[in-house]
């Protein structure tokens, strides 16, 4: 007989004995699954059982046992009950299994995939990477999800004859990708236009608990806010939400050494900008003396009035006209003097070197009431501070309305190279103020204080400004308030002295004007000896009279 004979038949025989045994354990299977289904049943009506009644529900079943057990026969008619029923239970067909959990990652991507192909196929292309049967894993490189099913990093190709160098094409992929993802979060979009390959990153939110405080910097520079560890070079130690932690902050470098010696901050309506500039005011303050111009006229900035080092805090056009003719002849003061001092080589006097900050909050409001009066318009005083700033150590820092950038003049818009954006902006109002292109899509909803800064050149960077509230400001939390009136100078806390006030070079007057440095500033000195108290049942600081 041959070996495949010998191996046939074997086979045949096993075949034979399983069936056989199939047939012999048939009513043992059927009893056994009836049984693990009993089980599965009762296991199921424990768990539901609330737990105050599992004890007399117990004590029910154990009092059941002991009374089958003293009846005659009562177990063997209780175990023929149970496999009976058993039998009867499991002579269904094994459960079918329970379908998968569809793939999250798998429907979302597909989703997505579905949703970019009409912007990236084109009925000419022969092999496209958008649209075809093989389905996202054709364009999607790699991909990652959080633990709450959420993208956080994709990385996709688009065809060659995609417009990758067009802002509108970009955009469109962006809102399409950021629709799908989640619109709750930031997103950066890394462009390759060489590969043709977009990489797409989820960003995680910024801390947004972090208060007015000294932040641990260098003279001259002033923390804008903080970012992400990718927008800063390094870290800082803050107080945030009471314990300490490093941050990486977002700095601006001003003095005679910057290159960046002038602000511009635009923001959405009620976004933060007041913030920053009284963040900046309080920063400054140590080292330097500061002129603020509220144009908006709200007082948002009361809380500066008479402090040490703060010659003035305008809110009407007369007063700011006087305060920004002053500030434009001062500028041009420090100038002289500094070459003098460099002709004589000699050492300038104090006065010219200690740093001047005018911080002018809604500026373009001012300008319209004086073209509406025919009077000067104050940016146009500011072209001397703005253009000779920074050799004569004069910083000017503006904020606005977004909605007021056509209303900003050009040679400000030139003269400020460190910008800063607050609030949702379009990709196109970003652009503008920032002077370059996001790589960032917003969040739908972003807190006050939430936007980006660009200083000089650099690639723009996301921004948390501080909370600085008005300490004024009844409805701000306490300990917000409380953080900034422990910033607020007193005579005898200041960290340097108050330079001498400048001698006014011959200020210009006009009718009925009272000159800077003059009778009206030497009552302001008596005046500031007063220390002022900033309490928050009581406020007794009074806007000083108009120059
Ligand atoms: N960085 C921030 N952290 C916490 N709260 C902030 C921050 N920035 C602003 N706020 C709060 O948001 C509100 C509006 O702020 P702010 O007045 O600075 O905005 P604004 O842009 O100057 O408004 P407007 O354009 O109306 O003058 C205030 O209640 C302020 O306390």
């Amino acid at each position: 007989m041959s070996l495949n004979r010998h191996l046939s038949k074997g086979r045949t025989l096993a075949r034979t004995a399983g069936d056989h045994a199939a047939d012999m354990f048939a009513p043992i299977t059927l009893i056994g699954r009836g049984l693990r289904r009993h089980a599965e049943w009762a296991k199921g009506r424990w768990q539901a059982t609330p737990k105050d009644r599992r004890g007399p529900t117990l004590f029910l079943c154990a009092a059941m046992v002991l009374g089958i057990f003293l009846l005659p026969h009562g177990p063997l008619f209780t175990l023929v009950g149970l496999m009976a029923s058993a039998a009867w239970v499991g002579r269904g067909p094994k459960a079918p299994p329970t379908p998968p959990e569809p793939d999250v990652a798998e429907v979302k991507l597909t989703a997505l995939y579905a949703a970019l192909t009409p912007y990236l196929a084109s009925p000419d292309d022969l092999s496209p990477l958008y649209g075809n049967e093989n389905g996202f894993r054709t364009a999607f490189g790699s991909w990652e999800f959080d633990g709450d099913g959420r993208l956080t990093e994709l990385e996709l190709a688009y065809p060659a004859y995609f417009t990758d160098t067009e802002p509108a094409a970009r955009a469109r992929i962006e809102q399409v990708v950021q629709g799908k993802a989640g619109r709750a979060r930031e997103y950066r979009f890394d462009w390759d236009e060489e590969s043709n390959r977009l990489r797409v990153s989820a960003l995680a939110p910024l801390a947004t608990d972090i208060a007015a405080q000294r932040f641990v910097t260098a003279p001259g520079e002033i923390v804008l806010g903080f970012t992400d560890e990718a927008g800063s070079r390094r870290m800082i130690p803050v107080t945030q939400a009471g314990v300490s932690a490093q941050q990486p902050p977002v700095i601006w470098r001003t003095g005679p050494r910057s290159s960046e010696p002038h602000l511009l901050a635009l923001g959405a309506t009620g976004h933060g900008t007041s913030t920053l500039i009284r963040s900046i005011a309080l920063q400054a303050l140590p080292f330097a003396d500061l002129v603020l111009i509220d144009g908006a006229g709200t007082g948002e900035h009361a809380c500066l009035v008479n402090r040490p080092g703060v010659h003035t805090v305008e809110t009407s056009l007369h007063g700011t006209l006087a305060a920004l003719e002053w500030a434009a002849q001062e500028t041009a003061r420090r100038l002289t003097a500094l070459n003098a001092a460099r002709h004589a080589g000699t050492t300038p006097p104090e006065d010219v070197t200690r740093p001047l900050w005018l911080l002018l909050d809604h500026p373009t409001e001012l300008s319209e009431l004086a073209h509406a009066e025919g009077r000067p318009d104050p940016q146009d005083l500011l072209e001397t501070p703005l253009r000779h700033g920074r050799a004569a150590r004069v910083t000017v820092v503006i904020a606005d309305d977004i909605e007021a950038r056509d209303r900003i003049t050009p040679t400000l818009r030139a003269t400020t190279r460190a910008r800063v954006v607050l609030g949702p902006t379009t990709p196109e109002e970003g652009h503008a103020a920032l002077g370059a292109p996001l790589d960032i899509v917003p969040a739908a909803h972003a807190p006050a204080g939430r936007g980006y800064a660009r200083i000089g050149t650099a690639a723009p960077v996301r921004l948390q400004v501080p909370a600085t509230v008005d300490p004024l400001d009844d409805e701000a939390p306490a300990q917000l308030r409380d953080a900034v009136i422990a910033l607020l100078p007193h005579r005898d806390t200041r960290t340097e002295a108050a330079a001498p006030a400048a001698p006014p070079a011959e200020p210009v007057r006009r009718a009925g004007e009272q000159p800077v440095g003059g009778p009206e500033d030497a009552a302001e000195e008596v005046r500031a000896e007063r220390p002022v108290e900033l309490g928050k049942e009581h406020t007794p600081v009074r806007p000083r009279p108009v120059w």
